[in-house]
């Protein structure tokens, strides 16, 4: 057996790579001296792998912003917009296609299958011309060798996935766009088999997902040709985030090898396995360990597994391996000294799972004993942290099962409700708002670090955080918006900050995970049972509202979005966990409305990232996930009124689900995506509150009053005008301040002209 890797994170020990991109987009760094940065975070991590023992190792996974914008930009697919002329395509043009310039907007950002991953979604206009504009993956295999003399094993996204994941053609064009990308992908490994490259990894995570029967014909004509054109270099075919529903066709494929992940395939890969068996003349990609979760694996059952698997394949044809890429986890968790000893004792971030990669491989290959000693104490930590007093809190075992005796529905019906709310708000046409967050500026994380530190008292921070507030509610005053939000200015992470006050959560120092670009998250550590301790965000949703008659809506993040933006424990059902969260967050809802807060806004901008990969199972997830949510938000009186907000999915094919949360307003992102989501109300009457996002915050763009007047056009020739607000497509944390200003100034202005054009 040999030991593999199939990606790892790059961001760097220190998030070195965040820090070089943002220095450079700033222009506080040079051209060359960030090239010499990147490649030094790169090298070091090959280095890393090959420390830890790993014998197949990834090149070309690193990248500049996204390995999906990567591709689009190795065969030249540069929307029209951005004035590219051909060639390599040089750093300019490709942060325009990520972040977008004054001239044209961003490309589509969207998440990478259910993953809190984003990735730049290629634009296939037809009038593009592909061709191989640089070759990256031989320049990332000749690096490694020559600096590291590490044989890698460059990684390619796969032609299917890519087309699939791509917009801007109909559906019938598909195969020709798989047509004219043939070529390229030939030309690639072609080069790459003349440099000498034994085996490339192409990851093709699209067959993990409910696929007909007629695309895997489509799927083979691809492997057949690649087998055929470029025949010199061996093809991995690596699949992950769930089985793969089609089995036999994907294990004949024309491939010297296929990479299956064990970890999320419901046990159905196995089984696949053990029903088919696996080809003789294939090596196969066993992804045994978690590469999204952070638990040290139960190293017995991962053997027995492999042991399992081995009786349907020769040793020597095995992979240990990822589930899927490290890209998902933190890079280490040996800096985290703050933890306590137990739970810190059960982690395994990216390091530590390369650690266990080695060693399961040690133990196939050398047998069990080898590994007695560390076997043994694996086996130990996970132990301890079962028998956590944190994961035995009774209140919260009695609640969840009692839960069928919940509120778990507003009992007013929506028209009820918004007659009342609308009696006590008056709000105009096209009430404004906006998202939650307004500019995390440098100010105000070095004032959070200060006050972590000790350096500023609690009462520093908080006056701080006082005026920030004071500050934004005078420019929402200014600005003539009609319902008003505090700013978040107190949170680090809409996530996080939840973690860190909910029993239940740890928190770790260094824990980041690249979320789209140069910017990172650090998820919070659900290890015990989860239950409200104390008001989370009372205080300055009271301040906000104390200075303006305005409305001042509550903000909190909710149960589905907390879930799956954490690290979660492995011994309780997700379900379980969710209901956990749903019932803590109720108790700060109920506090934020006995505090005379009448508008309270619960963010599940993560609940079409949660749902499954497979069709089948969609119904069961989304049936638990929005009985969680009204389990936070049923309590209240039918004159308090519940919003909610969503960003950066595709939303279609879940309107319904979304409507049935019943919130009594929901904003969601719809200008990044270029206004997709309007299709989906031509065929669904939306009887509730419903902003649709009429510009793009994650571009330093400053959008125009004109443009924002054409999405609100847009919007309302499918929506109610009556139940329509007006708002930016999500929160303006990463906007600087003048940016924010002026775009909010357009956004009212261009709501004004709306209300004189659609008034009765
Ligand atoms: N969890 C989560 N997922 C999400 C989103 C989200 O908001 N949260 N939004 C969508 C898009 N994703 C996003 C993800 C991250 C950020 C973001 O802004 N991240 C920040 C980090 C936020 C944070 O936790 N900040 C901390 C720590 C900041 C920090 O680095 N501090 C410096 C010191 C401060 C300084 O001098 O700058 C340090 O410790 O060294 C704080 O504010 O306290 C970043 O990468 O820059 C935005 C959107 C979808 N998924
Ligand atoms: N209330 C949050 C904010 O404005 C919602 C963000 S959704 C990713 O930042
Ligand atoms: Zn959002």
């Amino acid at each position: 057996m040999r030991s593999g890797n199939l990606g790892y994170p790059r961001i760097g020990r220190d998030r070195e790579w965040k820090k070089a991109l943002e220095a450079f987009w700033a222009g506080k760094l040079e051209e060359e001296a960030f090239h010499a940065e990147l490649k030094a975070i790169r090298l070091g991590n090959l280095k890393t792998q090959q420390e830890q023992g790993i014998e197949v190792i990834p090149v070309g996974d690193f990248s500049y912003y996204d390995q999906i914008l990567d591709t689009s930009a190795m065969f030249g697919l540069i929307p029209s917009r951005f004035g590219y002329e051909g060639g390599k395509v040089g750093l300019s043009t490709y942060y325009a296609v990520a972040r977008g310039t004054r001239e044209a907007a961003a490309s589509s950002m969207t998440k990478w299958f259910n993953t809190n991953y984003h990735y730049i979604v290629p634009e296939l206009e037809s009038t593009l011309k592909p061709v191989l504009t640089s070759n990256r993956l031989l320049e990332a295999y000749r690096e490694a060798k020559q600096e590291l003399g590490i044989e890698g094993r460059p990684v390619l996204i796969g032609l299917y996935t890519f087309v699939k994941l791509s917009r801007g053609y109909a559906p019938n064009e598909l195969e020709s766009w798989i047509d004219r990308l043939l070529p390229l992908y030939v030309q690639v490994l072609q080069e790459l088999a003349a440099e000498g490259v034994q085996e490339v990894q192409i990851d093709e995570p699209i067959l993990s997902t409910t696929l007909a029967q007629e695309e895997l014909a489509i799927v083979a004509r691809i492997y057949e040709t690649l087998a055929k054109e470029a025949p010199g270099v061996k093809l991995f075919l690596q699949t992950y985030f769930e089985s793969v529903d089609h089995y036999e066709a994907v294990v004949a494929l024309p491939v010297h090898g296929i990479g299956l992940d064990f970890v999320h395939d419901g046990g159905r890969n196995l089984a696949s396995i053990k029903k088919h068996g696996f080809p003789a003349d294939k090596v196969l990609g066993v992804g045994l360990i978690d590469g999204r979760g952070i638990w040290k694996a139960d190293l017995h059952s991962k053997l027995e597994l492999l042991n399992t698997i081995s009786q349907s394949v020769a040793s020597d044809r095995i992979i240990v391996q990822p589930s899927n890429s490290l890209l998902h986890v933190p890079v280490s968790a040996k800096g985290e000294l703050k933890l306590d000893a137990v739970l810190r004792d059960a982690l395994a971030f990216a390091d530590e799972k390369l650690a266990e990669i080695a060693l399961i491989t040690k133990a196939g290959n050398n047998g069990i004993e080898a590994v007695a000693v560390e076997l043994e104490a694996a086996s130990n930590s996970r132990k301890a942290l079962e028998q956590s007093p944190s994961r035995a809190r009774k209140e919260v075992h009695e609640r969840i099962a009692d839960l069928a005796s919940q509120p778990s529905d507003r009992t007013a019906s929506v028209e009820a409700r918004r007659r009342v709310q609308q009696d006590k708000w008056q709000l105009p046409l096209f009430p404004t708002t906006t998202i939650g967050s307004f500019p995390q500026t440098p100010e105000v994380r070095r004032a959070r670090l200060k006050w972590r530190k000790g350096e500023w008292s609690e009462e520093q921070y908080e006056t701080f955080i006082k005026d920030e507030i004071k500050t934004w509610i005078d420019i929402q005053t200014e600005l003539g918006l009609d319902v008003f939000v505090h700013g978040e200015f107190e949170r680090n992470d809409m996530v996080e900050f939840f973690g860190e006050k909910l029993a239940g959560f740890a928190f770790t120092s260094n824990g980041w995970v690249q979320s789209y670009g140069s910017r990172c998250v650090k998820p919070p550590i659900i290890y015990g049972d989860v239950e409200f301790t104390a008001p989370m965000t009372v205080a300055e949703t009271v301040y906000a509202q104390s200075l303006t008659s305005k409305p001042v809506k509550g903000m909190l993040t909710g149960p589905i979005t907390i879930l799956n933006w954490s690290f979660v424990r492995d011994d309780k059902s997700r379900e379980e966990v969710a209901y956990q969260i749903a019932l803590a967050l109720r108790e700060e809802i109920e506090a934020l409305e006995a505090a005379g807060i009448g508008m309270i806004q619960v963010d599940e901008p993560a609940l079409r990232e949660g749902l499954p990969l497979k069709r089948e199972q969609w119904a069961a997830y989304l049936k638990w996930a929005v009985l969680a949510f009204r389990l936070s938000t049923s309590t209240v009186a039918d004159e308090t009124q519940i919003h909610t907000h969503m960003c950066y999915s595709e939303f279609n094919d879940i309107i319904e689900s979304i409507s049935a949360l019943n919130a009594d307003v929901i904003s969601i992102e719809t200008s990044r995506s270029h206004g997709e989501l309007v299709k989906s109300f031509e065929d669904f009457t939306y009887d509730k509150g419903i902003g649709l996002g009429v510009y793009d915050i994650h571009s330093p763009r400053l959008p125009s009053v004109e443009e924002m007047g054409s999405m609100i056009d847009r919007a309302l020739r499918v929506l109610d005008p009556a139940l329509f607000w007006i708002n930016p497509d999500c929160g303006l944390k990463t906007r600087k301040y003048e940016e924010t200003v002026a775009s909010l100034r357009n956004m009212v202005e261009a709501t004004e002209i709306a209300r004189q054009k659609y008034a009765r």
